[in-house]
């Protein structure tokens, strides 16, 4: 018995026994640690599979990959892996999404299947987390919400305008806004000889979507509304996908100084909104609904008796006027911007606009959105614009809504989707030569109309239940802003230099500010009809 007992504590004790359990210890622990780091996948039921994709590492998963422009690094991996792929961000799988007919038949044909929003904790931020268009809310609230943003939009964009001679009040709004610009830009290049446009195209812009809104304008000057729409850049570097600290839990802990910027934007943001909507409570009369604000307190004190989803808690007309007027100046500035960077590293693109634009409108009249549809080449420049930028790379985040199979992968509920945008703008299958700007392609061999077929192709407001609601004003906005600064303004560089296209990634991709802009005014400004 005592030699057993010697022989048992010796066999605990020894110090090759000690370093032997140290060692499972830590290989046990390891391998705990790896089980919990891999992403968690879910059981695929018999006869289909999950989505390929690339190795991930422990903890990390594929974040190394991804961490500098992730739209050019997933195309680069949807080459390998396909149209349905599966990466890791840290622990969570994301699904990938590439490919127009892929895109077409999840977002369209199977679309309730892939509406919903990922409950992402940057999101939470925006709109106080009842943004409609950031929020995980997709019931029938939130369905009839979007409706009525969306109606009120149209009715506020399409109404007659009582005061000018404009088919309506979009086209009111956008030419004054535009005619003003125009004035502006000859008066800072007599000031400063070179300007950034962009500091004035985003208050001309965001002054649309504020006369829409609220009934109101701002100046080129107000500091308020500069400091909201200038920053923009602080919340598109966290909104945009792929955005590490909403996939690794650790990374929340860390100080994040865009994070902190964000969550002051939003605040920021919210707290101006708060105060208009506050006074036009304080002057609201049902019988002159001035505005879209006016209009959602006029639908939310109506419906008080119709069923919960058409109406809408006082509070949250806030957040819906939050994401009409965020996503209202901050996209449409953008095309605008890349316009211009497209137009002065192409000056012959710009001199044949402005060519068709004198054979057709002429310099007697101003443009209208009524010529919409008669500037072939124009139109074809903005859409070569929208796809050879694709300064929106992916749409804000899906997930899905159930479980459900494409293209003969499982896909679980619940998963987080990404759509790449920029992949189908610059898809060899799709486009000869991507990578050169080319308005022609949109054109037929005569040059005299544009294929409407391949203008359908450019992905740039997403497709099917989440498609942009400010699509049809953001397109005739564009149209208008452009056409009227190109009639009287020519573009260009100071001292021909060139201007640095490199897009920085964000939710929408920027380019860099460039202050060495000039105009020269076409032809001596008369007033136009
Ligand atoms: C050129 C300008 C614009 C572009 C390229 C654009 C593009 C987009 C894209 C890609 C989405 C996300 C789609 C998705 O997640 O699948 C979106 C959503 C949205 N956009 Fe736009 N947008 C533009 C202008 C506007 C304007 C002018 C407004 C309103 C005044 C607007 C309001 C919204 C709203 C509310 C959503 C959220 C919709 C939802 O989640 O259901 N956008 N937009």
């Amino acid at each position: 018995m005592a030699a057993g007992m010697e022989a048992a504590t010796g066999l605990a004790g020894s110090p090759s026994s000690v370093m032997a359990t140290g060692v499972l210890l830590v290989a046990t622990a390891f391998c705990l640690l790896l089980l919990l780091t891999q992403p968690l996948r879910r059981r695929v039921p018999k006869g289909l599979k999950p989505p390929p994709g690339p190795r991930g590492l422990p903890v990390v998963g594929n974040v190394l990959e991804l961490r500098k422009d992730p739209h050019l690094a997933l195309t680069r991996l949807s080459q390998k892996y396909g149209d349905v792929m599966e990466v890791a961000i840290g622990t969570q799988p994301v699904l990938v999404l590439s490919g127009l007919d892929t895109l077409r038949q999840a977002l369209v044909r199977q679309g309730e299947d892939f509406m919903g929003r990922p409950d992402l904790p940057s999101f939470r931020h925006i709109a106080d987390g009842q943004s409609l268009g950031f929020s995980p809310e997709v019931g029938e609230v939130w369905k009839a919400r979007r409706k009525l943003a969306q109606n009120a939009l149209k009715t506020f964009s399409i109404a007659a305008s009582s005061t000018s001679s404009s088919s309506c009040l979009l086209e009111e709004h956008v030419s004054k806004e535009a005619a003003y610009l125009v004035t502006k830009f000859l008066q800072v290049m007599e000031e400063e000889q070179s300007f950034d446009p962009y500091r004035y195209l985003v208050v001309s812009v965001a002054n649309v979507i504020c006369a829409m809104c609220f009934g109101k304008r701002y100046d080129h000057n107000d500091q308020e509304l500069l400091s909201l729409v200038n920053d923009s850049e602080k919340f598109g570097e966290v909104a945009a996908a792929g955005n590490p600290s909403d996939f690794i839990p650790l990374l929340r802990y860390l100080p994040s100084r865009s994070m902190d910027l964000f969550k002051d934007y939003n605040q920021r943001f919210v707290r101006f909104l708060q105060a208009i909507v506050k006074e036009h409570y304080e002057t609201y009369d049902k019988d002159n609904i001035r505005d879209i604000t006016d209009s959602l307190i006029e639908q939310c004190l109506d419906k008080k008796e119709a069923s919960t989803a058409a109406r809408i808690p006082n509070e949250k007309i806030v957040n819906l006027v939050n994401d009409l007027f965020g996503a209202g100046f901050e996209s449409v500035t953008n095309s605008l911007s890349w316009c211009l960077m497209y137009l002065v590293t192409y000056p012959n693109i710009q001199k044949r606009i402005q060519a068709e634009l004198d054979q057709t409108i002429g310099r007697e009249r101003r443009p209208r959105l009524s010529d919409q549809g008669t500037l072939p080449y124009t139109e074809a420049f903005i859409l070569e614009m929208f796809r050879h930028s694709s300064f929106l790379p992916f749409t804000i985040p899906h997930s899905t809504t159930k479980d459900t199979v494409l293209n003969g992968y499982y896909i679980p509920k619940g998963r987080c989707v990404f759509v790449n945008q920029w992949q189908v703008n610059h898809d060899e299958k799709l486009w000869k030569d991507p990578h050169v700007f080319n308005p022609e392609r949109f054109l037929n061999a005569e040059g005299t109309e544009v294929n409407k077929e391949d203008g359908e192709k450019v992905l740039i407001f997403g497709l099917g239940k989440r498609r942009c609601i400010g699509e049809f004003i953001a397109r005739r906005q564009v149209f208008l802003f452009l056409t009227t600064l190109l009639q009287q303004l020519e573009f260009s560089v100071r001292d021909g230099r060139k201007v640095d296209m490199t897009p920085r990634y964000g939710l929408s991709l920027k380019h860099k500010r460039c202050e060495h802009f000039q105009v020269k005014q076409r032809f001596p400004m008369a007033s136009l009809s």
